[in-house]
């Protein structure tokens, strides 16, 4: 009796199984070939089981077929690393204030543990990361940024870069033979110089340089929230202007948002702001119709 139920059990399951895989084929069709990047929040990254089923879900996207490409964050990893050492965390809209003892350590954390740990990661999974900075064959050129504060339209603060180019070469090479980049965001000055730039802002540059199907952004929040906290599910260029001048959109989600939108403008039609801290977040946007997140628009003609 038991038996029986068990097994009968066990062929709902693997019906459910099949159903779910063949409802994924028009998705894998569509998708097949196209490059995808993929912004890998510091934030979404802190629960080592997500970590795990991120790294299985990214290789799964390779072996499907869609070019995968990875830029990370590790923005409260660094924060963790400054305050051991008995420094300071300090950020203006959304950007840490960064001296050149911080860009150390930026570099270190970003470039070092954080892109080594995916990097590995993907690799356990079975799939072929390779972990790289913009400094590697300097394809992020970068150069200094100023932001715009109440008091100083043009504060200076430290070592922080925005993207001035990038040479995606290196990248498409990467791809054409099989590998999955894995991208930590700092930038390279014309001496040669680091730059701290922000993860958001370098994945909206690299989609857009890249001619990305998608960009999809994984953080630790539902997506993007009106001031009731309710998810706001898709978003116009207008949205976003009006959430950024009546305060809705703050810290770390000004340079997310700031970022989509650019790349939004330059051609990028698939742009998600989506929960990394669900399991399968990656595969819930990618092969079914359940819309999870924000979408961001680049025209506001669509808004309806
Ligand atoms: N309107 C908003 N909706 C959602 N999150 C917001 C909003 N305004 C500010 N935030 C903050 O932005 C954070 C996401 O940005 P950030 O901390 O930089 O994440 P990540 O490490 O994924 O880049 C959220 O955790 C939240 O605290
Ligand atoms: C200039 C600047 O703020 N750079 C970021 C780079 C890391 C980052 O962006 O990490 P998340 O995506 O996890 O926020 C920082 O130093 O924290």
């Amino acid at each position: 009796m038991n038996t029986d139920c068990t097994i009968n059990l066990n062929t709902i399951e693997a019906k459910t199984k099949a159903n779910i895989l063949a409802e994924a084929l028009p998705y894998i069709r569509r998708f097949s070939g196209v490059t995808m990047v993929i912004k890998y929040g510091g934030n979404a990254m802190t629960d080592p089981q997500l970590k795990e089923s991120f790294a299985k879900d990214v290789v799964l996207l390779k072996l499907v077929g869609i070019h995968p490409v990875i830029v990370h964050g590790g923005g409260p990893q660094i924060n963790e690393l400054l305050q051991r050492v008995g420094k300071k965390n300090h950020f203006i809209q959304g950007m840490r204030v960064t001296d050149s003892e911080t860009m150390d350590i930026v570099e270190m954390v970003l470039g070092g543990c954080v892109n080594k740990e995916i990097t590995s990661l993907l690799n356990q999974h079975g799939g072929h990361a390779v972990g790289i900075t913009g400094r590697d064959n300097h394809f992020i050129k970068a150069k200094k940024m100023f932001v715009a504060t109440p008091e100083n339209a043009q504060q200076d603060i430290g070592q922080v870069g925005e993207v001035e180019a990038i040479d995606t070469a290196l990248i498409k090479k990467m791809v054409e033979h099989g590998y999955i980049p894995v991208v930590a965001p700092i930038g390279v000055g014309e001496q040669g110089e680091a730059f701290n730039i922000n993860a958001d802002v370098v994945a909206g540059k690299l989609a857009e340089s890249l001619e990305a199907e998608k960009l999809i952004m994984l953080t630790n929040t539902v997506g993007v929230l009106d001031k009731n906290n309710q998810l706001l599910t898709r978003l116009t260029p207008a949205d976003i202007h009006a959430l950024i001048a009546d305060g809705t959109l703050q810290n770390g989600m000004l340079p997310k948002i700031n970022a989509t939108l650019q790349a939004a403008m330059h051609g990028v039609h698939n742009i998600h702001i989506i929960d990394g801290r669900v399991p399968h977040a990656l595969l819930l946007e990618i092969f079914t119709d359940k819309g999870v997140g924000t979408m961001i628009l680049g025209r506001d003609e669509q808004a309806e």
